[in-house]
């Protein structure tokens, strides 16, 4: 394939290489005794054209995070950016049309219209937008994808590795500047589920995408370029270039997910005496 990632540089928001942005990015669920710190204080940049895995502990933060940056959930504290654009503080409406024309969204559930058969739902979001999809482009997803003999079929005549392509492509159909993927090979057996993830890697240096994805999977985070590692509401470490095995060895030094604030304080203050934690 000839695209280049410059050839599909989505907006000049991305002129420094960053494709989203927290500073400071506190969520805090819950108050008093029981409230927990999902997020606390984290920085983080995401890098345009690249493949970015989060992982952690169940109960870390991982989605917290991932809704955070895509402006699904709202922010106790701290700065969110989508490109240049600062997302937190934006209205509901200004967000819904950011996470609409910019952001690409893949779940483990896939979230196909039953109904529609995998064209429609590929451009069901543009249609909703009452958007033109670029179809050069359009094609390049779809052959990218391997998915050109497929597109007449309904999502219940697709196998689940194929319905998770056909959300893959849907994700990507506007050219988002960034797609979060939360578990997109949670539901697919380990084959469907490497085809997914070399689709994902195949967006990312085909087509020049950015990617954000949280999995439980040392396995599929080895796919990407770069690992985030979450504890207790914090990026802890951070692993160029993974392998399966290192993200495994580093996975097995956590303990344990979020506890409720009044805990976590000595916890963190215990860590930070050990010199447990860095921050990435
Ligand atoms: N809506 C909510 N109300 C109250 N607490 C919440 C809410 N959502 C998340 N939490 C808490 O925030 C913390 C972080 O949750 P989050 O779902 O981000 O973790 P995670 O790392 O994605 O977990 P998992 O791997 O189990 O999906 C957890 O302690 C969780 O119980």
């Amino acid at each position: 394939m000839s695209t280049t990632a410059a050839e599909h540089a989505p907006g000049a928001a991305q002129a420094d290489g960053i494709a989203a942005r927290a500073r400071g990015l506190t969520k805090a669920y819950g108050a008093g005794e029981t409230a927990v710190l999902a997020l606390d204080a984290v920085d983080v940049d995401i890098a345009r054209g690249r493949f970015t895995a989060v992982m952690g502990p169940s109960g870390s933060g991982k989605s917290t995070l991932m809704h955070c940056l895509a402006g699904l959930d709202t922010v106790s504290a701290g700065q969110v950016w989508l490109g240049g654009t600062e997302i937190t503080g934006l209205k509901d409406r200004e967000l819904t049309r950011l996470r609409r024309d910019r952001i690409g969204f893949m779940f483990q559930s896939f979230n196909l219209i039953p109904t529609l058969n995998a064209a429609e739902n590929i451009t069901l979001p543009m249609d909703i937008a009452g958007k033109k999809p670029d179809e050069k482009w359009l094609e390049q997803v779809i052959d990218t994808l391997g998915l050109r003999d497929r597109l007449k079929h309904r999502p219940a005549q697709l196998s689940g590795g194929q319905q998770q392509r056909v959300a893959c492509a849907r994700a990507l159909a506007s050219r988002p500047e960034l797609i979060f993927a939360d578990e997109p090979t949670g539901n697919l057996d380990s084959r469907a589920g490497l085809e997914v993830l070399g689709f994902l890697r195949d967006a990312v240096d085909q087509l020049g995408q950015s990617v954000v994805m949280v999995t439980h999977d040392p396995g599929a985070a080895a796919h990407s370029d770069l690992v985030l590692f979450l504890a207790d509401g914090r990026i802890v470490d951070r692993m160029e270039r993974p392998t399966a095995e290192a993200v495994l060895e580093r996975m097995k030094r956590f303990d344990g997910g979020a506890r409720p604030l009044g805990q976590r304080r000595g916890h963190q203050r215990r860590e930070r005496r050990r010199g447990g934690v860095s921050r990435c």
